[in-house]
């Protein structure tokens, strides 16, 4: 039994909705279809989640929303006249998208995870529309009668444990099961949504739920590359990578698959083949347990990340004064943020946040409190960080790896203000100033690969 998620590249319009039909046609084991919300058809087009977001702020703001209505909409109908659906099949789709601002909301952030998710709660009711129209046996599943439970974060929330043993009872039915990715439903009976990207979280808890042999995620390249297309032109293709090495490339700036999703892959140990909806006979890239994998080169991949910010102390004797890393983990407490790393020496520390915690308001807040609580000699912030991680299971135990790193970027003067070695046994990460992220990426990537 294989869970299969489409991404928003997949499910852009009528061609593509046409690819996914003959994928899911030409396997019967592919049980549960995980569907995006229409994503981008060329470069500069707009994803739906992102004109849902529009009519949520113009909501909000009690603006005319009739353009941004039409737009979306407009995605919609072009895809399923695409198959000739009828409008009389389409019109509640329609009913729903309208009705978005005239529900109740407890709040914005609620109001803004329901239209939101709306966009995936279309394309898959479409997408199922068109299964049938094929006669393939399908069925809208939606989260509320699924039991997809998540907690009561409305635009960041995570999966509850019993939504789990919700999805396993959906595993022995005959229909080809059509979910919408990105959302959960809280105990309030409202709706949530998992962070942007989250339909491939979606995607993996059903993969446990239902104790899937394989999750395939289709999407828009052949494979998960060795570094971002986007930086490197033709990076070389992995064909097996594990879950750990995935992990790290995802949280520092593999955009392929969303970070959050390997967890429950790896908590019901279910291989997640990573497809192209364009070449489906492709083999793709398979991530794999790390018991069954054997490292072919020493690093797998190079991934570099902008959305950091880091915060700098210097204080003589900063390694004898008791409680001082205290003081300030309780400053974050209080402004409720998040640390993502703390490296430090004697007299120095410095933590790297994701900036997108902060506004400027609580960010000179915050370090006021810590100039005050903490009377360090130097306090600094830097606005613009990029993380570098290097990875690779291979990498563990091989002498000179730092050397291979660090000699390219010295060459080309690629200033690295961090390095954060064997806090994990299979990464590298340095921290750089954005402008520089690229360019490391590059002579990381050309040391190893080329
Ligand atoms: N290392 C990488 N390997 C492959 N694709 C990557 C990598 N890093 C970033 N990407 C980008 O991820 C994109 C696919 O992810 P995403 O846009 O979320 O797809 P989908 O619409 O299928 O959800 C690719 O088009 C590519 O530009
Ligand atoms: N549509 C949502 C969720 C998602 O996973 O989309 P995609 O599969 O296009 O990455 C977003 O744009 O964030």
């Amino acid at each position: 039994m294989k869970v299969v998620k489409f991404g928003g590249s997949s499910l852009a319009d009528g061609e593509q909705f046409e690819k996914v039909v003959n994928i899911i046609k030409a396997d019967q084991t592919r049980k549960v279809i995980v569907a995006s919300a229409p994503g981008k058809r060329f470069a500069n087009d707009i994803k739906v989640t992102d004109l849902l977001i529009e009519f949520a702020h113009k909501t909000i703001n009690k603006e005319d929303c009739s353009s941004t209505v039409k737009t979306i909409w407009s995605r919609y109908h072009d895809i399923a006249a695409y198959f000739q659906i009828s409008e009389q099949l389409l019109q509640p789709l329609l009913q729903e998208l309208i009705a978005l601002p005239k529900a109740d909301y407890p709040n914005q952030d609620y109001l803004m995870a329901s239209f939101k998710a709306h966009g995936e709660k279309l394309n898959a009711q479409l997408l199922t529309l068109v299964l049938q129209n094929y006669h393939l046996p399908a069925y809208f599943l939606d989260p509320q009668e699924a039991g997809f439970m998540v907690t009561d974060n409305a635009n960041d929330t995570q999966v509850m444990p019993e939504t789990y043993k919700n999805l396993e009872k959906w595993s022995s039915r005959d229909n080809v099961l059509v979910v919408p990715g990105f959302y959960g439903i809280t105990k309030d009976g409202l709706i949530a949504t998992f962070s942007r990207g989250g339909s491939d979280i979606t995607g993996a808890i059903w993969a446990r739920g239902i104790k899937a042999d394989l999750y395939e995620n289709f999407t828009d390249v052949d494979a998960i590359y060795a570094a971002d297309p986007r930086i490197i032109t033709h990076p070389h293709a992995i064909k097996v990578m594990t879950y750990r090495e995935l992990r790290e490339l995802s949280y520092a700036g593999f955009s392929v698959f969303h970070d959050e999703a390997i967890i429950p892959a790896i908590e019901g140990q279910v291989p997640i083949n990573v497809k192209n909806t364009n070449h489906p006979d492709l083999p793709g890239t398979m991530i794999v347990p790390e018991h069954d994998f054997h490292p072919q080169s020493i690093i797998t991949g190079v991934a570099s990340s902008s959305h950091f910010a880091a915060l700098y102390l210097h204080k003589y004797l900063l390694n004898k004064e008791v409680g001082f890393t205290l003081k300030l983990l309780q400053i974050f407490y209080k402004f409720n943020i998040s640390y993502e790393h703390m490296p430090s020496g004697i007299d120095d520390l410095t933590v790297i946040f994701d900036k997108r915690q902060f506004n400027e308001q609580i960010r000179q807040q915050m370090c006021f409190e810590i100039q005050q609580a903490l009377q360090p000699d130097q306090l600094e912030w830097f606005d613009d960080y990029a993380i570098i991680m290097v990875v690779g299971e291979g990498m563990r135990n091989k002498i000179g790896v730092m050397k291979n790193i660090t000699m390219p970027l010295a060459q080309k003067h690629v200033a690295i203000h961090m390095i954060n070695q064997g806090a994990s046994r299979i990464s590298i990460m340095l921290g750089t100033k954005r402008a520089d992220a690229a360019a490391a990426v590059k002579e990381i990537y050309q040391q190893f690969f080329k």
